[in-house]
């Protein structure tokens, strides 16, 4: 495959509600839609990172710099037989895994639209829907958290996550039991906001029965999270510590964790995030997909990879209303029954760009021939 031509749109999107982690409070997304041509096709790319260096180290800023100055000309550069290829062709570059992951995606699109199958075939996934869950942000009041809990439970979302902080975590799971009870499939994501000294309070959560708690300790650790596991009956699933197969070939051996978040973009793209879904199925570690309000050609990709088989649990992966307004795909991703999103069979991510978005939310645009 020669890659002749990538189109890089910079696009700035109001969320449809703010939302707060223990790291900070957003209200709009901005990230990068990558249009790469090769010969009559098109793949979609998009990078996932935050405006901040808050979750990992990249910005929607480093990523676009990564792809002027190093990536896309390695792209140009190099042979693609397949796109795993690409992970061999960036490996000299250290890191920058969202910024990897924006360009990977859109060559996996092209590779499936040229091949005339599906993005989730191209993967080796066989499912036809996927069970997908909501993440809720810090809100201002309980009141208005279990509101959104309600809303969210009536739509049929299969599994509730609620963000914790450390002046606020077991209260609002509490009232969140006392309202709903003990059958609606409740987790915590911490991103990291706990120490090892903060066990005994971490204990307090087991009567709770939550699904998991994510990422309760530090972004880079695996040996404090073995530490807490042991101390746990809840299962810890690790998101931010889990960057590559590598590290989660040693969480696993560690026993750091039960159950791992896959973000494609945090690991790098989309083949590692397989080989990362193979070696959990092969270590009986579930796996399911994370989100980083992505739009709506990242949102395509996290469609795909989930129907790999061992993405067993409902991942964040929510439908377009849930974040935008107006979305930057048509069709904009719906939930087809209560819980559950259909996974295009069309070729490639099965969902087309929508020009008057992209236009609309557009803040600029570079072209990169070949
Ligand atoms: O709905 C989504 O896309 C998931 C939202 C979410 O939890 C999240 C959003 C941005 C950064 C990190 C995280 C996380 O999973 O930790
Ligand atoms: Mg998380």
């Amino acid at each position: 495959m020669k890659i002749d031509k990538v189109i890089i749109d910079h696009i700035k999107m109001p969320l449809v509600h703010p939302f707060e982690t223990s790291f900070g409070r957003m209200v709009e997304k901005d990230f990068l839609v990558i249009q790469m041509y090769s010969g009559e096709y098109i793949g979609y790319g998009e990078s996932v990172a935050l405006p901040d260096p808050t979750y990992t180290e990249e910005t929607t800023g480093t990523i676009s710099y990564m792809l002027d100055q190093f990536l896309i000309p390695l792209l140009f550069r190099n042979t693609i037989n397949h796109p795993d290829d690409i992970t061999t062709i960036f490996a000299p570059i250290r890191r920058n895994n969202m910024a990897k992951a924006a360009l990977e995606g859109a060559v996996w699109d092209l590779h499936s639209k040229q091949k005339g199958i599906s993005l989730a075939t191209a993967l080796g996934g066989s499912r036809k829907e996927i069970d997908v869950g909501v993440s809720i942000g810090i809100e201002k009041s309980i009141e208005d958290l279990l509101g959104k809990v309600e809303q969210f439970l009536h739509e049929g979302y299969k599994k509730i996550k609620v963000k914790i902080k450390p002046d606020y975590d077991i209260e609002p799971l509490q009232k969140i039991r006392e309202r709903f009870g003990y059958n609606i499939p409740l987790m915590a994501d911490a991103n990291s906001a706990y120490t090892l000294q903060d066990t005994n309070k971490l204990q307090k959560l087991d009567p709770l029965k939550l699904l998991m708690i994510e990422q309760p300790l530090g972004f880079d650790d695996i040996v404090d999270h073995a530490k807490l596991q042991k101390q746990l009956t809840t299962p810890i699933c690790l998101d931010e510590s889990i960057n590559s197969a590598e590290d989660a070939r040693k969480a696993i051996e560690l026993g750091s964790c039960q159950i791992i978040n896959i973000k494609i973009g945090r690991v790098g793209g989309l083949s590692e995030a397989k080989k990362i879904h193979d070696l959990c199925a092969k270590n009986n570690i579930p796996v399911w997909c994370g989100g980083m309000l992505e739009g709506g050609i990242g949102r395509a990709h996290n469609i795909a990879i989930t129907s790999l088989a061992n993405f067993t649990i409902a991942g964040d992966t929510s439908a377009s209303n849930r974040y935008w307004h107006e979305d930057i795909i048509y069709p904009e991703v719906v939930l087809s029954k209560p819980g559950t999103i259909q996974v295009p069979a069309a070729p490639g991510i099965g969902y087309e760009l929508k020009g008057d978005s992209i236009k609309k939310y557009r803040i600029s645009r570079k072209i990169y021939e070949n």
